[in-house]
């Protein structure tokens, strides 16, 4: 299995405001991580911090300006093919499941690209099993019934189950995960970040789950890494990092979060139901005001469905 690794990224962007001489923003600044097989890694810190950055340089969409991304050691290529290869590899779940999605094209068509593509089923049989297969690993069924309908016809749980689904379907070794239920009712995110955990198990992958909830982070993830206007301030396993920040600013993170030695810290699932807003920190307006956190990037279908299939 494989370990993902980020030595030392950077990505300047370039600011040209009207009146304003065009300036150098760091977005992300000498940033390392690994991300090992069966483990999860999150990635913390306020809006602007650089975090979906490395996501998009992680994947590939954007090249980074300093620094190397590694796979079990080895550096990435250039060119089609060896993005091709990676992204069979490193596979993406994105943030918005109602445009992650193609409207325009049924269940079945999104999953069966990927299946193609990767060259993991040649014929119709195998199509059949491994679709099923897929649809069972993300426990959405039955199966005929899901595969004919249009995304617009799913929840938005359902639809990211898909998109799970599409992003398992070329048997990819590390899987990031930007913000995967911020857009969700409050009531399925711990079904969906339970699920992520469940395949991380089964499947041995290396995760990288960005988010700003600092609760489901210590929860789901073995390390944290703390950012901050591009940097990495903080990192260390989770409980730690949670119960005894040393840096200012993951200490005003964890103050601005719920009391890190409550219940909800502890990720009591009946709690979360009893009460859906315990876990939703300043940062996170819920899913009602988020529609800004949507960036045209994730908006993208046509994005999402590239990286599952090419
Ligand atoms: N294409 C771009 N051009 C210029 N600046 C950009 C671009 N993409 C991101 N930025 C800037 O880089 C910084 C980091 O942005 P990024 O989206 O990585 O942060 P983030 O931590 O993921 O935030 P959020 O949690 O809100 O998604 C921000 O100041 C952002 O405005």
């Amino acid at each position: 299995m494989t370990t993902l690794e980020a030595l030392h990224l950077a990505k300047d962007y370039q600011i040209r405001g009207s009146g304003l001489r065009p300036h150098i923003l760091k977005a992300v600044d000498d940033v390392s991580l690994v991300v090992r097989p069966g483990e999860s890694v999150a990635l913390v810190g306020e809006s602007g911090s650089g975090k979906s950055t490395i996501a998009k340089m992680l994947i590939r969409l954007v090249d980074p300006t300093a620094g190397d991304i590694t796979l079990d050691g080895e550096r990435i290529g250039s060119g089609h093919r060896a993005t091709k290869r990676y992204r069979k590899r490193v596979q993406m779940v994105f943030q918005d499941p109602f445009s992650s999605l193609n409207p325009s094209l049924p269940i079945r068509h999104q999953l069966v690209r990927p299946l193609r593509i990767h060259g993991i089923v040649r014929t119709r049989a195998e199509e059949e099993r491994e679709l099923r297969r897929l649809l069972d690993s993300v426990n959405l069924g039955p199966a005929a019934e899901i595969l004919a309908k249009y995304p617009h016809e799913l929840s938005g749980g359902q639809r990211q189950r898909i998109a799970i689904a599409r992003a398992l379907a070329p048997q990819p070794e590390v899987l990031i995960a930007d913000e995967p239920v911020s857009m969700l009712d409050v009531s399925i995110r711990l079904e969906i970040l339970q699920l992520l955990d469940d395949l991380k198990r089964q499947r041995n992958l290396a995760v990288l789950y960005i988010t700003h909830d600092l609760a489901t982070a210590r929860h789901f993830s073995t390390q944290i890494v703390v950012m901050r206007h591009g940097r990495v301030v903080e990192r260390g396993p989770s409980s730690d990092v949670i119960l005894n920040p040393i840096h200012p600013y993951t200490q005003l993170l964890v103050r601005a979060a719920p009391d890190p030695h409550s219940e909800a810290f502890e990720l009591d699932p009946e709690r979360y139901r009893r009460s859906p807003d315990v876990l939703v920190t300043p940062d996170d307006p819920g899913p009602a005001e988020q529609g800004h956190w949507a960036r045209a990037w994730t908006d993208d279908a046509a994005v999402a469905e590239l990286l599952a299939t090419a």
